[in-house]
């Protein structure tokens, strides 16, 4: 990776001997911790299976919120002291970075891990905030029933996509994670326990989502399913400019009556897959790619091959295409296990990847995280589509990092914190790796892309490191409607600003 000789010879002696190990074999800790994720999951399994079988989960509901609706009123009880925020721990987040308010803020238990109810009439799915997106694809596929789109790593929030956001292929045609979400119970500052749609209360189910946590606590999501066919047929695109990209990703998004899933990758900034698919229930049987096999070539890299090949048609079971960049956690596993993708590791160890995030979180070492932090940008970036090509080219100036990740969107104009006059396409950049620009420095680069992108008319995903000032973090994303429900709701004492959570400062 990068600079891995600079940073090892900035200690001495015995420390720089153990932090050449802790960066250089990596691998060798992460293979100890493989056996252990495939367990952590195994236990989930059973437990979430054994919990959906007996339907024990939406009798015991309402319990477990009066015990979060408790928790609140004895913060108030105590005199409000320090803010609140949830008691999830930080190790086990979708982030880079830990949360430092966590230590010192008052800490409440949502502790709700499942699967309400499935209502194939309303064409809904009532989930507790701590369900996973592995945990939904695994219950609703087998049912017939999916999600309108599935933000691939399996271990990712409801609640965190809810309060956070959420973004996928067919997000062209159904917009953010908050757009196919139609109801949210709350326990508010007040200790009171809220059901709200957009028409029992618009100004609230507007403004809970990229809140991070500052209006309330999510104690339930009703979330909009479609059904489910058993595959996705997949064509691949090649392109050989940006100016090709461009107008190949327009062409598919003109059509999207015949495009469900529209996705590119881009290889350097000239060369890149525009990848198309639909759900079918036939397949070409010669055609079947089961990619989410244990022996199958990482996803990106499988894509890869069709710059070579040419452009081609195949057939990816529906589970699979959803989790199609879990294994190499989109391309992050070739700095974790840079054999990770030789056959003979699939073949052997294949099955025990990919290792949990959380648990490589937490036993990722100060040494690795200093690496991280100086040689490595991860950022996702929410930009008009008529700024797509002068943003990747931007991107190249500053970083020139890839796979860059492409994922259009669609954004509807709607009350909240990403106000756009009118319905708009955007595109999600996502840059994930080494920078290969000598010049690259970890604040002023990523400075510099945040103002690139505020320019833009554009919003920066928060799970990322942001080094935005309050007043730029302002300017970014619309913080009316926000200011009004946090007067509204007493939130002042009760939940920091977003921006407190957010920010660099709050983060380690
Ligand atoms: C009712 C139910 C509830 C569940 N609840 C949870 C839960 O609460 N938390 C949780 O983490 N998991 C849960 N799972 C399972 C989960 O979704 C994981 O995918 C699980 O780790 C895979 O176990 P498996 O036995 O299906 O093994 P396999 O499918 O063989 O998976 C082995 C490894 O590959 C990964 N993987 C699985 N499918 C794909 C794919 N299509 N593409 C790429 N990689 C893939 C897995 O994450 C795993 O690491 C649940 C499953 C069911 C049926
Ligand atoms: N494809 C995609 O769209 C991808 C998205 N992501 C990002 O990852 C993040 C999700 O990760 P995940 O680990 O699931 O979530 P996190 O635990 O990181 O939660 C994100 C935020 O949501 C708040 N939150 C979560 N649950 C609740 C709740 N029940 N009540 C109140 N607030 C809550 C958290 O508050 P608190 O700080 O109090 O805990 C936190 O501020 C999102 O920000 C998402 O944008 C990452 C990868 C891919
Ligand atoms: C909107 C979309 C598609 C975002 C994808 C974001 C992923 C690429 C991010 C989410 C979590 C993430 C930041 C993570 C890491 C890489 C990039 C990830 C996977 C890693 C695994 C890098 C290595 C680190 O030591 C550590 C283990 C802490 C993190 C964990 C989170």
């Amino acid at each position: 990776m990068g600079d891995r000789k600079a940073v090892t010879a900035s200690s001495g002696g015995f420390d720089a001997v153990v932090e050449h190990i802790l960066i250089h074999y990596r691998w060798v800790f992460v293979i100890v911790l493989l056996p252990l994720s495939l367990l952590y999951d195994v236990l989930l399994y059973v437990r979430s299976w054994v919990v959906f079988q007996l339907s024990s989960a939406p009798s015991k509901h309402a319990s477990k919120v009066e015990n979060v609706a408790k928790q609140v009123r004895q913060w108030s009880a105590e005199g409000a002291r320090t803010p609140m925020c949830t008691a999830r721990p930080s190790w086990q987040t979708m982030s880079f970075r830990h949360a430092k308010y966590k230590k010192t803020m008052f800490t409440v238990n949502v502790n709700l891990v499942d699967i309400l109810d499935l209502s194939a009439e309303r064409r809904t799915v009532r989930v507790e905030p701590l369900v996973t997106m592995g945990q939904l694809t695994a219950t609703l596929d087998p049912l017939g029933w999916t999600l309108p789109f599935v933000p691939e790593l399996d271990d990712l929030t409801v609640g965190g996509l809810v309060m956070g956001t959420g973004v996928e292929t067919s997000s062209h045609k159904h917009g953010l994670f908050q757009h196919i979400c139609v109801a949210y119970e709350l326990v508010l500052a007040d200790g009171s326990v809220v059901q709200v749609t957009k028409d029992s209360d618009p100004d609230l189910f507007y403004s809970v989502p990229w809140s991070y946590g500052t209006l309330g606590l999510l104690t339930a999501v009703e979330i909009r399913i479609v059904p489910a066919l058993r595959f996705v047929k997949m064509q691949y695109e090649p392109v050989r400019s940006l100016e090709e990209a461009d107008t190949v990703l327009r062409r598919q998004l003109d059509l999207p009556e015949e495009n469900e899933f529209v996705e590119a990758l881009m290889f350097s900034k000239d060369e890149g897959v525009v990848m198309t698919g639909q759900m079918v229930s036939c397949v070409d049987w010669g055609k079947l790619n089961e990619i989410g096999r244990w022996h199958k070539p990482w996803f990106f890299e499988h894509v890869r091959t069709f710059l070579r090949s040419g452009p081609g048609v195949e057939y990816i079971p529906l589970r699979d295409y959803q989790h199609r960049h879990s294994r190499s956690l989109f391309w992050e596993i070739k700095e974790i296990i840079p054999f990770g993708n030789n056959p003979v590791f699939r073949y052997l160890f294949g099955w025990m990847t990919p290792p949990k995030v959380s648990l490589l979180k937490l036993t990722q070492t100060q040494a690795v995280k200093k690496l991280y932090e100086r040689n490595h940008i991860i950022q996702d970036m929410l930009v008009p589509i008529e700024k797509f090509k002068e943003s990747v080219l931007f991107f190249d100036e500053e970083v020139a990092v890839y796979p860059l990740w492409l994922c259009p969107f669609r954004l509807p104009s709607e009350p909240g914190m990403l106000r756009v006059d009118k319905d708009s396409m955007y595109i999600d950049i996502g840059v994930y790796g080494v920078p290969t620009r000598k010049d690259f420095d970890p604040k002023e680069t990523t400075r510099r892309i945040e103002a690139f992108v505020s320019k833009a008319k554009g919003f920066q995903m928060l799970y990322a490191d942001t080094y935005t000032t309050r007043e730029e973090f302002r300017k970014m994303f619309d913080h009316s409607l926000y200011d009004k429900m946090r007067s509204r709701l007493k939130c002042d004492k009760a939940f920091p600003e977003v921006y407190e959570k957010v920010c660099r400062k709050a983060r380690d």
